[in-house]
């Protein structure tokens, strides 16, 4: 069953200098519901302003996302947001614990007075737990590494109960080995929760990795150049799945694909 279906969708917007700068050409895209699909290409090619019109964060200058057939106007409940810069995502005045609440109160629909009558601790800690972190509720976010403030982040957006995990580019700001960690995480909550997850992200390796769909942008919003299935067995690991044949075969096709070495001037290619 169809989860995301953008429709004819594409975005303009007005630069400073009053100019009209193409963000997305009209793009058509359905993800089936439980599938996770990596959206990748070069730097400006549209894959957050994609990201923001699924999540309903921006309003498409033409056509229109359906999230499970109800067209988006406003963030749809079942869908959550993750950001690149962790910053972005969590309360920086807020303890761990507080922000977790919050994505609680968001999730059962309460108020600030009601949420704080709740006894949601043990809940906290199992969000926590979760995520791979236990015992820093009581911390601050700023206290915390960056891989374990975007743990924090995800556990947020778990405790609102979404059917539709969107992150744009959210481990690019950790290191290497923090990264593969994450990876790992997040293929485990997918999988645990039976979630749809759409992945922005620059690096063409950490798509292929993790998902089930790789769907590359081409240049200057120009939309969708090709739609690559990734038939790689599950459970991935990160040495074993990273030297397969086929990972590789993948890899090279989208690598030239985004560096502009193959044409993609003749509409959408299904690379399998
Ligand atoms: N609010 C805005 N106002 C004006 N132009 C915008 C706005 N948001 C995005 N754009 C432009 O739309 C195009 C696509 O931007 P977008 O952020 O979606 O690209 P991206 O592929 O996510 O880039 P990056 O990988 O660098 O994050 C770019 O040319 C960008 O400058």
């Amino acid at each position: 069953m169809t989860t995301v279906r953008a429709t004819r969708v594409g975005k303009r917007y007005l630069s400073a200098s009053r100019e009209t700068v193409t963000g997305l050409s009209p793009v058509d895209l359905a993800v089936e519901d439980g599938a996770f699909v990596s959206i990748v290409g070069r730097s400006g090619c549209g894959k957050s302003t994609l990201l923001r019109l699924i999540a309903g964060l921006e309003q498409p200058s033409l056509g229109a996302v359906e999230v499970d057939g109800v067209r988006v106007t406003r963030p749809p409940d079942s869908v959550r947001y993750v950001f690149q810069d962790y910053g972005q995502s969590l309360l920086p005045w807020k303890t761990v614990g507080d922000n977790i609440r919050f994505g609680l109160r968001h999730a059962y629909a309460l108020t600030e007075r009601e949420a704080r009558r709740r006894d949601w601790d043990a809940l906290i800690e199992t969000k926590l737990r979760e995520v791979g972190l236990s015992g820093v509720a009581e911390r601050y976010p700023s206290e915390l590494s960056g891989g374990m403030q975007q743990r924090v982040a995800i556990a947020r957006v778990l405790a609102a109960r979404p059917k539709i995990l969107l992150l744009d580019e959210p481990f690019s700001a950790v290191d290497a080995l923090s990264r593969a960690m994450l990876q790992d995480l997040v293929l485990e909550i997918w999988r645990s929760h039976g979630l749809t997850v759409l992945f922005v992200t620059h690096d063409i390796d950490e798509a292929i990795y993790l998902s089930d769909r790789v769907i590359v942008l081409g240049p200057h919003g120009r939309g969708i150049d090709a739609d690559a299935a990734v038939r790689l067995e599950r459970p991935r690991h990160q040495v074993s799945t990273r030297s397969n044949r086929e990972y590789l075969r993948l890899r090279g096709e989208i690598f030239d694909l985004v560096m502009g070495a193959q044409d993609a001037s003749r509409g959408v290619r299904a690379l399998q």
